[in-house]
């Protein structure tokens, strides 16, 4: 079996050699460990950057998308020490924060976590800090921030575009106040708001005044991790006024934050004992979250298996049948490639519903479902907002990933059922998992 080498640094964007995605010999039965969240490592070191006292970030994510992100707080002038926690035991950052430095340079490289929750922060630094990244950052949306950060007095050069390149020119404090944003595009223009708003002299007011607000497991994570850091919150859900969120300014505490699992990447792996009838457990899942990968246990319930939550994990059990869903994904739309694929598989067709925004991730993800799994023989169409799947019998093939984690490890699903499936650069799943191949291997073996 071949396991591609991923590059040692995984901030490097990847290429690989075409990937021969194994075909399960029989029943996985498998316990698979799963790499911290990177929703979850990125706001903790933002935070821990913005705080008025060192903290520790316990099992944090070593990705693309993690790296950069310390990476850019490391050029804002923050400390960030990669080694051993203070027990000793499994690895952990130690984040001193320092005051905030323009003269900056911050490569964002495709991930949604660093474009979107830094410009705030860059905008408490003492000089210009300058944002890029891929060519697909200069197409994902930025105009929330980028407008909201301009109606609280920030400078921004962005060439008049509302998306990247641009140079957020810091003044060395914000004063925040009220402001009004069309989030339908991304929930991580609130989140990115709300995370840098207790360090404003005012802390902030966003109301969203757009149609539909996806993701709000990412905004009620936002939400909990700054009470986490004793920040104070107004918010919807406990009773504040719909789509208005209230941060008040205060200074914030240094923790030691022990993150979890990445539930959304343990979806490939909770797939493949759905899609062989067999068992896959993952450790630490934990009892309570706002990870939006706790929907696994529901949605993959519903297409044919059962899960179990015990002291050793999250164990996934599939019967073998597979059945097509009808489901809303607007709350938990990073799981729609991984669900695609399970339904391309299935013994009835599926909808896939209120995702239309996933034309503006890391790929238009939608246009990309249909083209592959078509190509293998699927028969999948686009909706105005989502993906309508009839699961035909597929053949092997190229299945292309544009750069896109996701589509990789949806392309290794179907390949545990579909002889001579080829994923091309399977090593671009290093955005946040940069084992992946080995870790799907390993599961295969047992
Ligand atoms: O805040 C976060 O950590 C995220 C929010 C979501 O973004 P969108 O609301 O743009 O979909 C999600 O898809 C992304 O993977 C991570
Ligand atoms: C949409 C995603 O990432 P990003 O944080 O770059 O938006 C994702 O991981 O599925």
């Amino acid at each position: 079996m071949t396991v591609p080498s991923v590059p040692a640094d995984p901030r490097t964007p990847s290429q690989s050699p075409l990937w021969p995605a194994p075909t399960a010999g029989g029943a996985v039965d498998a316990t698979v460990t799963v790499p911290g969240s990177k929703s979850v490592t990125n706001r903790g070191l933002v935070l821990a950057a913005l705080a008025a006292e060192p903290g520790w970030l316990r099992r944090p994510l070593r990705s693309r998308d993690t790296l950069l992100m310390a990476d850019a707080l490391r050029a804002l002038g923050v400390r960030i020490e990669e080694g051993v926690g203070p027990d000793g035991t499994g690895e952990a950052w130690r984040v001193i924060p320092a005051p905030l430095r323009g003269d900056a340079s911050v490569d964002v490289g495709n991930a949604g976590t660093v474009m979107r929750f830094l410009p705030p922060v860059a905008a408490l630094a003492d000089g210009p800090v300058r944002f890029d990244g891929d060519p697909r950052s200069h197409e994902r949306p930025l105009h929330g921030v980028i407008d909201a950060l301009r109606a609280l007095g920030t400078r921004i050069d962005d060439g008049k575009r509302g998306a990247l390149p641009m140079t957020v020119h810091g003044a060395g404090a914000l004063e925040g106040g009220r402001v009004e944003i069309d989030a339908s595009s991304s929930s991580q223009f609130v989140s990115a708001l709300l995370l840098s708003a207790p360090r404003f002299n005012q802390g902030v007011e966003v109301r969203h005044v757009g149609a539909k607000l996806p993701s709000m497991p990412h905004i009620r994570m936002t939400v909990d991790m700054l009470r986490v850091v004793g920040a104070q919150v107004d918010e919807p859900e406990t009773g504040g006024e719909p789509n208005v969120w209230r941060v008040s300014p205060s200074a914030l505490l240094g923790r030691d934050l022990v993150v979890e699992p990445d539930l959304s990447n343990a979806q490939p792996f909770l797939a493949a004992a759905l899609v062989t009838g067999g068992r896959v457990t993952v450790p630490d899942w934990p009892s309570r979250t706002t990870q939006p990968g706790d929907a696994l246990r529901e949605i993959f319930t519903e297409m044919g298996g059962s899960c179990e939550l015990t002291e050793q994990g999250l164990t996934f059990t599939g019967t073998g049948r597979i059945h097509g869903i009808d489901v809303d994904l607007s709350e938990v739309g990073e799981l729609t490639p991984g669900i695609a694929a399970v339904a391309a598989l299935a013994d009835s067709p599926s909808t896939l519903r209120g995702v239309a925004h996933l034309r503006l991730h890391e790929t238009d993800r939608l246009a990309a479902l249909t083209k592959e799994i078509n190509g293998l023989g699927g028969d999948v169409t686009e909706t105005e907002d989502g993906l309508h799947i009839r699961p035909r019998p597929l053949h092997g093939g190229v299945f292309h990933t544009y750069d896109d984690h996701r589509m990789a490890t949806a392309g290794a699903i179907i390949g545990l059922a579909v002889e001579g499936v080829e994923i091309e650069n399977v090593a671009t799943t290093a955005k946040t998992l940069p084992d992946f191949p080995r870790m799907w291997t390993e599961m295969l073996e047992g």
